[in-house]
């Protein structure tokens, strides 16, 4: 059985979830003389597979999770591109986890000012949230994802046969960005997740399939109203803005969802200190967030770091840092200017 689920806005978009979707991949790249297919090592033998039945295929691989996302890689993809002839009408398909799809989409972007993409999404964070909503970049030396372009994808294939060899650490990082959902829009997912963690992470269970459905159509509700982040869709970097910074810390070598993980229970803590989350859901952050083995601390020397790399976070505005925070179960707020006090006392909740 296949589930669509219809992203709305100025191009409107499915997202297609279930199992050997493979064969829906013609029907989305309809007209396209050629098509690049772009992947990183782990994923060939599935992007090999796929590519065998499209025209024209040039096959791309990129170096593998975030060595991916830079501006060098975009480059020579593009280089490939115009030694290819790509035009107009041609597709670009990027198979595999979040970081290879939101290169694949930014490659897209830039090509002719804009080509069809559509990632074919390999790990559960890309299929819950990489994948939908159009949001494509790479890493520069500044900070996680600050080049790139809201270019949203033709379709979007979810193969839930694909997680079955994804690696469990990465299975457990995209379920940080499913609890986000929960907590930002749709508390049933955390029910399911605390109900049953370990069918949570079991790629075969209906269970999970659920939560992949939940989290995407969560999604889909605010890209579909909101596809620029002028305000509404600020609600799904719930946790992003220290856990990016995490993440250019580690110089990217931590997953995207531990360091969201982490975020999150700073994003809690400071929801709570602000006055404006009860502590009951506050503590439920850490209990759902750990019972999936995520982590929920990181280290005591690291404030000034992270401090100075969210200044630069989206979200901020000159010198106003903005975050996203709770007013309570699924209703998510702005927290805009909080005092440095107020910052290094959310993080003592993650650093003890
Ligand atoms: N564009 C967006 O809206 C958006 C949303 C969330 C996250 N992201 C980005 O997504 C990235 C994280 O995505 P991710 O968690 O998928 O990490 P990833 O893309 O780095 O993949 C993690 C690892 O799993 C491997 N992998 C993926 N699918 C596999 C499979 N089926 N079998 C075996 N190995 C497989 C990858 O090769 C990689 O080694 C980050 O760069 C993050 O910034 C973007
Ligand atoms: O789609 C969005 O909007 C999100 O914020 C989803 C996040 O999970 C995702 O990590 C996104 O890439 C972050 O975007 P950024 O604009 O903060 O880089
Ligand atoms: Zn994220």
């Amino acid at each position: 059985m296949v589930t669509r689920i219809q992203v709305g806005g100025n191009r409107p978009y499915d997202v297609l979830v279930g199992n050997d979707l493979g064969g829906e991949l013609p029907g989305l790249i309809d007209g396209a003389a050629r098509v690049a297919v772009l992947y990183s090592a782990p994923l060939r033998e599935r992007a090999e597979r796929i590519a065998a039945a499209l025209p024209q295929v040039t096959p791309i691989e990129v170096p593998d999770a975030e060595r991916g996302k830079s501006v060098a890689v975009a480059a020579r993809c593009w280089d490939e591109l115009g030694r290819a002839g790509f035009t107009r009408t041609d597709v670009v398909v990027g198979v595999g986890g979040g970081a290879v799809t939101d290169l694949a989409g930014f490659v897209a972007a830039g090509w002719l000012r804009g080509v069809r993409w559509v990632p074919v999404s390999t790990s559960l964070l890309g299929m819950v949230d990489a994948s939908v909503g159009g949001k494509t970049g790479v890493n520069i030396e500044a900070g996680k994802n600050l080049v790139g372009a809201f270019h949203p994808p033709a379709g979007v294939l979810c193969d839930l046969d694909a997680l079955t060899t994804l690696p469990a650490d990465d299975l457990t990082a995209g379920l940080a960005e499913v609890i986000k959902c929960g907590f930002i829009a749709d508390p049933r997912i955390l029910d399911l997740v605390e109900d049953d963690p370990r069918a949570a992470a079991d790629p075969s269970s209906a269970v999970l399939r659920e939560l992949v459905e939940r989290a995407i159509q969560v999604k889909a509700d605010v890209v579909g109203i909101d596809l620029k982040e002028s305000g509404p869709r600020e609600i799904l970097n719930y946790g992003h803005t220290l856990g990016h910074a995490i993440e250019k810390r580690e110089k990217y070598t931590w997953k995207h969802g531990h360091a969201v993980s982490v975020g999150l229970i700073f994003a809690a803590a400071l929801s709570e200190l602000s006055g404006r989350l009860d502590s009951g859901t506050r503590e439920r952050h850490r209990a759902v967030l750990e019972l999936v083995g995520l982590p929920t601390a990181y280290g005591e020397g690291a404030w000034t770091d992270l401090l100075s790399a969210m200044r630069v976070d989206k979200k901020a505005r000159a010198a106003t840092l903005r975050f996203v925070v709770l007013d309570g179960l699924a209703k998510p707020g702005i927290l805009a200017g909080p005092s440095e006090e107020l910052l290094r006392a959310a993080y003592a909740e993650v650093a003890r």
